[in-house]
């Protein structure tokens, strides 16, 4: 799915009225139909329940009135609210003219906003895409109000006097949805964690927006649905063999850290590699042979941490980083490995902090790699701290664009930046996979797609990210959010590919 900017969200609307010739209050009406819709059968209102409707002068204002008039036409008892503006958009002032006699329309002012009691249901319709400048005044006033109440509220198209793809100055009033109702494709504003208790649940409402147009749209970034994955995994031919599926290399663990290395080879196991091989300190031998009997093990002849790259002909994609540790002569193998690797790496954990502390390797990144930072690897990683969550997307995709690689940012809604200037968000994963070790899992996961000979490095990525989130949803009936370890995870990996398969 694309996510479009405010400015293409209203092309939109305008390329849907002409290609299926209807008029603004045609698709005005469909969107609050959905949303009336939604209230009723998701949120299941009841006739006893209070529903305050908060319509501002625009067009999310107009989506506030219509659904103000289905709700009182279908008999619930609805208390309309109009902010006073020195101008309303012209399917405001139409909406407002086919209000029925029987609903009141009551005037938002200083000392008359609506009173929340226990169990109201709160419709902002105040601001949509169209908001320009931060709310001040009576409109900031009604927001504080609001989100100072235990109102359950519902955001149309987005909360009121949040910005769809920038920051918003510091301190100004945005309302904080229990709910948002998104039309069609959701905003770049709910992926990020500082909107988070702005945006609350958000869900997307179809409104027959048009396809076509969708298509047409030049468009960056997008939000990875399990759709269009489908079909970009091939299926196992009858007369494959192990040769079929690549020989991974793992260079992983260091005394105290050999479950990373586990955790990280098991995953590759369970991501259907050929063959696979995992570089240990010689603590870590044993403990990996017993825990992972697929794997090859070969022992570092330093006991503690690695300190010798192997031969790397045998491999189609080698890992570095989970459990590595950042000691000097672990370096000197990810120096050589940079140097040398003429296959695709994946690059996460002590190896991108490394990376961080010697600036000068990242010159040395081979086109095409795979790096998989959380935000503070990532801020090591380019060594500045990010100013806000759009400015850590823009280094993301700088970082991107300056060394030829494929960056991940890990977090909910993980982006994933292309080295031509592309961002994806992934939508699966759950709050249970934030515990130590679900990392090492994408890694090993990522590398079994990346020895894979018969997938790109975008659909590699963008199908491992879905699946290591997707595991994690399969498992998540079984542990719980709590419960929820990084081996659960692996054990879902799996069938979370198996859904993505070529028929
Ligand atoms: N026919 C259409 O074009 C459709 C539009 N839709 C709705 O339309 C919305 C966008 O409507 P609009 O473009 O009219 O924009 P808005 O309704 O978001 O508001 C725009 C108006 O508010 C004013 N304004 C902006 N920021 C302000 C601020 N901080 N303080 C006070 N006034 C401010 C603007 O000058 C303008 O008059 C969408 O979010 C969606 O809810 C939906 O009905 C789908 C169909
Ligand atoms: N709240 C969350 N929602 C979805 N995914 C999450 C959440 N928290 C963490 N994850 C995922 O779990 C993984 C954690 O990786 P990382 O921070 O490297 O942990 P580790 O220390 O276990 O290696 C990432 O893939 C991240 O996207
Ligand atoms: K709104």
């Amino acid at each position: 799915m694309k996510l479009l900017s405010a400015a293409q969200t209203r092309a939109l609307d305008q390329a849907t009225i002409q290609a299926q010739h209807i008029t603004s209050a045609d698709l005005m009406e469909r969107a609050a139909g959905a949303v009336t819709n939604w209230l009723l059968d998701e949120l299941l209102l009841d006739y006893d329940t209070e529903i305050q409707v908060c319509c501002g002068p625009g067009n999310n204002g107009g989506d506030g009135l219509v659904v103000a008039r289905q709700l009182h036409r279908a008999g619930y008892p609805v208390q309309l609210w109009l902010l006073p503006a020195a101008r309303h958009s012209t399917d405001f002032t139409h909406q407002k003219q086919q209000l029925p006699t029987g609903l009141a329309v009551r005037q938002i002012a200083p000392d008359n906003l609506p009173t929340i009691t226990a169990g109201t249901v709160v419709v902002d319709a105040l601001f949509g895409t169209g908001l320009s400048r931060p709310l001040e005044g009576l409109a900031a006033a009604l927001v504080r109000h609001l989100n100072d109440s235990d109102a359950t509220v519902v955001a149309v198209d987005i909360p009121s006097g949040l910005y769809a793809d920038a920051t918003q100055p510091a301190d100004s009033a945005v309302m904080r949805a229990t709910y948002t109702l998104s039309f069609e494709l959701p905003k770049l504003a709910f992926l990020l964690p500082q909107n988070a208790s702005f945006v609350g649940d958000w869900r997307l409402l179809p409104i027959g927006l048009d396809a076509q147009a969708i298509q047409n749209m030049a468009c960056a970034i997008h939000f990875v649905t399990a759709d269009e994955l489908r079909g970009r995994l091939p299926k196992r031919p009858k007369f494959s063999h192990k040769g079929t599926f690549g020989h991974a290399l793992l260079l992983a663990g260091s005394k105290g850290k050999i479950g990373a290395a586990v955790l990280a080879t098991q995953a590759c196991l369970r991501a259907g590699v050929g063959l696979m091989t995992t570089r240990v300190p010689a603590v870590g031998y044993d403990i990996l042979q017993i825990s992972a009997p697929e794997a090859m093990c070969l022992a570092d002849p330093a006991t503690d941490f690695l300190t010798e790259l192997p031969d790397l002909t045998p491999y189609a994609a080698v890992g570095i980083g989970p459990g590595l540790g950042q000691h000097d002569d672990t370096r000197a193998v990810l120096r050589q490995l940079l140097e040398t690797a003429q296959v695709p790496l994946i690059i996460d954990a002590d190896a991108l902090n490394l990376l961080g502390a010697q600036p000068e390797l990242q010159q040395l990144l081979p086109p095409d790699s795979l790096l998989t930072p959380h935000p503070k690897e990532f801020e090591r990683l380019v060594g500045e701290p990010a100013r806000d969550d759009y400015h850590r997307l823009d280094q993301l995709r700088n970082f991107a664009g300056r060394t030829g690689c494929y960056c991940v940012l890990k977090g909910a809604y993980t982006a994933l930046a292309a080295p031509d200037g592309a961002l994806y968000f992934n939508s699966t994963g759950n709050p249970g996979m934030a515990s130590g070790g679900s990392g090492d899992v994408l890694t090993g996961l990522l590398l079994a797609l990346r020895a894979h000979q018969g997938i790109s490095p975008l659909a590699a990525a963008l199908v491992g990210l879905h699946a290591h989130g997707r595991a994690a949803d399969l498992a998540l009936p079984h542990t719980g959010h709590a419960g929820l370890l990084a081996s659960d995870i692996v054990r879902f990996i799996g069938p979370a590919l198996e859904e993505l398969m070529d028929e």
